[in-house]
C-alpha cells in the first residue's frame, strides 16, 4: 500500500460521526471537537467525558446502536467500537457513500488515519508511523513536546501579525525574505520563551532597525508606529 499523504484539513461546521463512546470513540471525537467540526457520537455507553460535551451541546450524543442511515449527510466517520462486525459495517457504509473512514481496530480499512500531534497553539507537528506503531508515534510526540514549549504559540502569534505586515508594506522580495529568515532565528523563539512580556516591543524595534539599515523611507517608518499602537 502506498503511503499515506498528510495534510491538514479544515472541518469547521462538517458533520462527523463517530461510532462507539469507549475511550477510542473518546479522543478521536475530543479531536475533531477541538477542530470545529459538528460531532455526532453514536453508542449506547459513553464515558464520562463524551456525555460532559454533550450536556454542553458540543457533541451530539445519540445513545443507541448504529443505524446504517447515522452517516448520512457526513464528511468523515470513524467506527470505534469494540465490536470488529459493526466497524466492518459502518466501514462499508461509509465507503458506499464515497466518505472519509477510519476504523480503529483494522488499519488496513482507513483511508485516513489520525497521527499523534504536538498542539503548540497555531503549530501542529503530527507524528504518523504509517499505522505500524502507535506506540511509537506517542512516545515521540511526548518527546518533542519537551524541545517545542509553549514559546512556540507566542512566537507564531508574532509572525502573524508581524508577517503579516511585511508582506503587505515591505515590496522588495530580498528584504522581506532577509527578514523572515532572521526572525525565525533561535534568539526570537528564546526571547518568547524567556521574556514574553517584552519580545513584541524588542521585535519591532529591531524591524525598525533593520528598515532604516536598508534605508527605507520615512513613510514605512510611521506605518510601523501606526502598527506598534494596535495592541
Ligand atoms: C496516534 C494515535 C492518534 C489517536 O488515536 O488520536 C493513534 N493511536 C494512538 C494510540 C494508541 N493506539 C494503540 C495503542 C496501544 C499500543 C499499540 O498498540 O501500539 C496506543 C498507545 C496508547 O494508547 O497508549 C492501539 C492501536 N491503534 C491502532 C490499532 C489497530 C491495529 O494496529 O490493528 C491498535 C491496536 C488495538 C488493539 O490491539 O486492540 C490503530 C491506529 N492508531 C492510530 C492512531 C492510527 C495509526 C497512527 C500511526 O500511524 O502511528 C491507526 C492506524 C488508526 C487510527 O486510530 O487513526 C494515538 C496516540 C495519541 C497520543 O499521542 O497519545
Ligand atoms: N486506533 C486506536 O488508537 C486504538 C487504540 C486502542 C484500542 N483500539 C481499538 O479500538 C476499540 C475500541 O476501544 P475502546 O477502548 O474505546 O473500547 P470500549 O470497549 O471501551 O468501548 C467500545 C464502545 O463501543 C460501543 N459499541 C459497541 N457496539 C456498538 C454498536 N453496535 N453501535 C454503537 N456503539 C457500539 C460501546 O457501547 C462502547 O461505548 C478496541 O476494540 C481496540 O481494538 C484502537
Amino acid at each position: 500500500m502506498n503511503q499515506h499523504y498528510a495534510m491538514m484539513i479544515d472541518l469547521t461546521s462538517r458533520r462527523c460521526l463517530v461510532v462507539g463512546g469507549g475511550p477510542v470513540a473518546e479522543r478521536k471525537a475530543c479531536s475533531l471537537v477541538e477542530a470545529g467540526a459538528n460531532v455526532v457520537v453514536v453508542s449506547l455507553t459513553a464515558t464520562p467525558r463524551i456525555k460532559q460535551l454533550a450536556l454542553m451541546g458540543q457533541v451530539e450524543w445519540l445513545k443507541r446502536t448504529y443505524r446504517q442511515a447515522d452517516g448520512e449527510h457526513c464528511f468523515l466517520v470513524i467506527a470505534a467500537t469494540n465490536d470488529k462486525q459493526v466497524n466492518l459495517a459502518v466501514y462499508r457504509d461509509a465507503v458506499a457513500r464515497g466518505q472519509w473512514i477510519n476504523v480503529v481496530d483494522q488499519p488496513a480499512l482507513c483511508n485516513f488515519t489520525v497521527p499523534s500531534t504536538v498542539k503548540r497553539g497555531k503549530l501542529q507537528i503530527a507524528i504518523s508511523t504509517s499505522g505500524v506503531s502507535p506506540a511509537l508515534a506517542k512516545k515521540i510526540r511526548r518527546e518533542l513536546e519537551q524541545s517545542y514549549g509553549d514559546e512556540y504559540s507566542l512566537y507564531l502569534d508574532l509572525m502573524q501579525e508581524v508577517r503579516g505586515w511585511i508582506q503587505q508594506e515591505v515590496s522588495d522580495a530580498s528584504l522581506r525574505y532577509q527578514l523572515m529568515k532572521e526572525l525565525v532565528s533561535d534568539r526570537w523563539i528564546e526571547q518568547c520563551r524567556t521574556n514574553p512580556e517584552g519580545v513584541r516591543d524588542l521585535m519591532l524595534r529591531w524591524i525598525k532597525k533593520q528598515l532604516s539599515i536598508y534605508t527605507w523611507e520615512g513613510v514605512h517608518h510611521e506605518t510601523i508606529g501606526c502598527w506598534n499602537e494596535k495592541k
